[in-house]
């Protein structure tokens, strides 16, 4: 049995490809999953990650407009009561708090790279405490400098090709081109080859129409979840369920963290099939919402 759907997308399995549905024997619906779910479940200490373009907010094509529902606020902020939430994103840590405006969750900006967790709430060994009130942990703050220098390069080499829009994300930087014509993409693509010559200190990745350009050391979103669960008393637990959920390629470092641990759900958001670390799926933001409801009647 599963989760009852809340979704206006109720009922629309009809309208399923017939990939899709082939892909979702593989990569199950979490939400049809959700009673064997919540056997494994049972007696463990529930840890929630969440990725949150794609995941908690639709893709728009303005970044800036990504905005949270209220609703999906409301139950996040609840089930961030009962268990340790966390949200681990792409984007600049400051940023996603102004999206999401709750203080009992965990954040990660920069894909793992600015951890900031509540004061107390971590047994933090190289944490900074900050205005008293929160720990920071941030292991790649010596490339900061260099970053900016990247940035500027990269304003400066696509300021005149139509479309392209940078986003400063702290550690790491995003260059959308989302709205640029095809026929500039190579050109984009070779100024930021060109410049990361300069820079080997950084690499690119890919995403949804955007280049993603970070300080190259081992540290990813994977990281960022071992060390969350790590310093909220989990390290090795066999007691503790983590909850990864995630839409991007960036989330598939998470959910191999899990496969690794053989523990957890590692879920990926996607209404298309597509090749993934997950073991479950969900095929939108709203169903992320239905989720987490469902969460909110586990014990903890
Ligand atoms: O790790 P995430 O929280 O998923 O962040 C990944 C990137 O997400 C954002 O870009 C994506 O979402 C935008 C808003 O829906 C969309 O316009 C864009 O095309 C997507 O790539 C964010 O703006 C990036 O900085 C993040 O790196």
């Amino acid at each position: 049995m599963g989760l009852a759907r809340l979704s206006s997308n109720e009922g629309d399995q009809n309208e399923f490809s017939i990939e899709y549905t082939s892909w979702l024997v593989e990569h199950p619906c979490a939400l049809d999953k959700f009673e064997e779910m919540k056997s494994i479940a049972k007696g463990k200490k529930i840890v929630i990650f969440l990725d949150y373009d794609g995941t908690l907010s639709e893709i728009v094509p303005n970044p800036e407009e990504a905005f949270m529902t209220d609703k999906m606020r409301m139950v996040l902020g609840e089930v961030a009561d009962r268990f340790p939430t966390a949200i681990i994103s792409g984007r600049k840590r400051e940023k996603v708090q102004d999206f999401v405006q709750l203080k009992n969750v965990y954040y990660a900006g920069s894909h793992g790279l600015d951890i900031e967790a509540p004061l107390n709430s971590l047994k933090c060994k190289d944490s900074n405490e900050m205005d008293n009130k929160i720990v920071l942990y941030q292991p790649a703050k010596e490339f900061l400098p260099e970053k900016d220098k990247v940035l500027n390069l990269l304003s400066e080499r696509t300021k005149d090709i139509k479309g392209v829009n940078i986003e400063d994300n702290k550690f790491c930087i995003s260059i959308h081109f989302r709205h640029v014509h095809s026929k500039d993409l190579g050109t984009v693509e070779n100024v930021i080859s060109v410049i990361l010559k300069e820079y080997p200190n950084f690499l690119v990745s890919t995403g949804k129409k955007v280049y993603e350009i970070r300080p190259n050391i081992a540290w990813d979103k994977g990281h960022a979840l071992e060390y969350l669960l790590e310093n909220l008393g989990f390290g090795n637990s066999d007691d503790v369920l983590p909850i990864y959920v995630g839409d991007d390629r960036t989330d598939e470092d998470a959910f191999k963290v899990l496969r690794k641990r053989r523990q957890g759900f590692p879920i990926i958001v996607s209404a298309n099939p597509k090749d993934t670390n997950a073991l479950y799926s969900l095929r939108e933001p709203k169903q992320v919402m239905e989720f987490l409801l469902g969460l909110m009647v586990l014990e903890q």
